[in-house]
């Protein structure tokens, strides 16, 4: 039987993977296999059709922890207070746990070059035994990193093992001058990455943005067509563009996309050189704010469910919707 559904099923998946948005039709390969009694994850994943293993629908509920840190001038200090949050996070049943963008080291040009290390190195040495003592999935923000004689603004996530499963380095550096305001060169001393990075979980694929990045539409956008139920962004917005956008743009990505979008953000700290915004916060497929911190030290829950997701994907169909043949989107950075 199990051949029949494989030979019935995977010529339908090809045809899905041939198709911009090809992740909505999962649901109804998914009901199609339980016509035949079993489920389409149970169809070869790691096998001919490992490829596509994210288009199977996953349907676990995840609970979301975002670390509002506190960051100071101290990397060890930064580090151990990274491990007692994700503890906490974990004690109170948070699955996934993501902390904000610099997480080891202050936010600035000056900071970059003496915080920055390789990966792996110290620092992720620290995320991946904090993934692994509490069985939690760690989006570790992002730490300034160095290879040869550049530095990235880097993001790594480590499984519930400690395994280190992503690594994604800020594609949009943050360059912007507003007169009288602020202006901040992060080209000064960073090189921007050039790749997406996803990572599995029982609830579905996410994918990682840092901070300006979310100003992109189009990478959002590309993360919902590789089949992303969440997008995660460790992100120090300022007290200029903070009140103005970080909730706008999480909003504006949520709905544009139909997924959850989260936004984690350093505690503010008023005697730094770059003040942070603070209010991390998680917004729902529909666009709703489903919790959000102040700006001091906290970790904000929310649970996730990829029903949700689905639901409002089918009920307000956008990606099957679009023109195609009026504009598109290419894909062309390396997986
Ligand atoms: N660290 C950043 O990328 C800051 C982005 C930001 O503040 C913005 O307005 O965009």
């Amino acid at each position: 039987m199990k051949v029949l559904q494989y030979l019935l099923i995977k010529p339908l998946l090809t045809v899905c993977e041939l198709i911009p948005g090809s992740h909505f039709f999962v649901d109804d390969l998914t009901v199609i296999s339980q016509l035949f009694e079993t489920k389409a994850e149970s169809l070869e994943p790691q096998g001919a059709i490992a490829p596509l293993q994210h288009l199977f629908s996953a349907h676990a509920e995840l609970r979301l922890a975002l670390v509002q840190l506190s960051v100071g001038a101290s990397k060890s200090e930064n580090l151990l207070r990274a491990a007692s949050k994700v503890a906490e996070a974990a004690k109170s049943g948070a699955q996934l746990v993501a902390l904000p963008e610099c997480c080891n080291s202050p936010y600035g040009n000056t900071f970059f070059p003496e915080y920055a290390e390789p990966i792996p190195g110290p620092s992720t040495e620290a995320f991946s035994k904090a993934a692994a003592d509490n069985c939690v999935f760690l989006v570790a923000g992002s730490i300034p990193e160095r290879e040869g004689d550049k530095l990235y603004n880097t993001c790594t996530v480590f499984d519930p093992k400690g395994t280190l499963i992503a690594k994604y380095r800020k594609s949009h550096l943050f360059d912007i001058d507003v007169p009288g305001k602020i202006t901040f060169q992060e080209s000064k001393t960073l090189s921007p990455g050039n790749a997406l990075s996803t990572f599995e979980t029982p609830f579905g694929l996410v994918g990682i943005g840092i901070c300006y990045d979310i100003r992109f539409p189009e990478m959002a956008q590309l993360y919902t067509r590789r089949g992303c139920r969440l997008l995660l962004y460790p992100g120090a917005f300022n007290m200029t563009t903070g009140p103005a956008h970080w909730e706008l743009l999480a909003r504006g990505r949520a709905v544009d996309n139909q997924l959850y979008v989260a936004t984690i953000s350093p505690a503010r700290d008023e005697t730094a050189s770059y003040i942070a915004w603070g209010h991390s916060t998680l917004v729902s497929p529909w666009g709703e704010v489903v919790s959000k911190a102040e700006h001091a030290e906290q970790v904000i829950y929310a649970d996730l469910d990829p029903q949700l997701v689905e639901d409002i994907r089918q009920q307000i169909p956008v990606s099957r919707q679009k023109r195609t043949d009026m504009y598109d989107l290419k894909d062309v950075s390396s997986l």
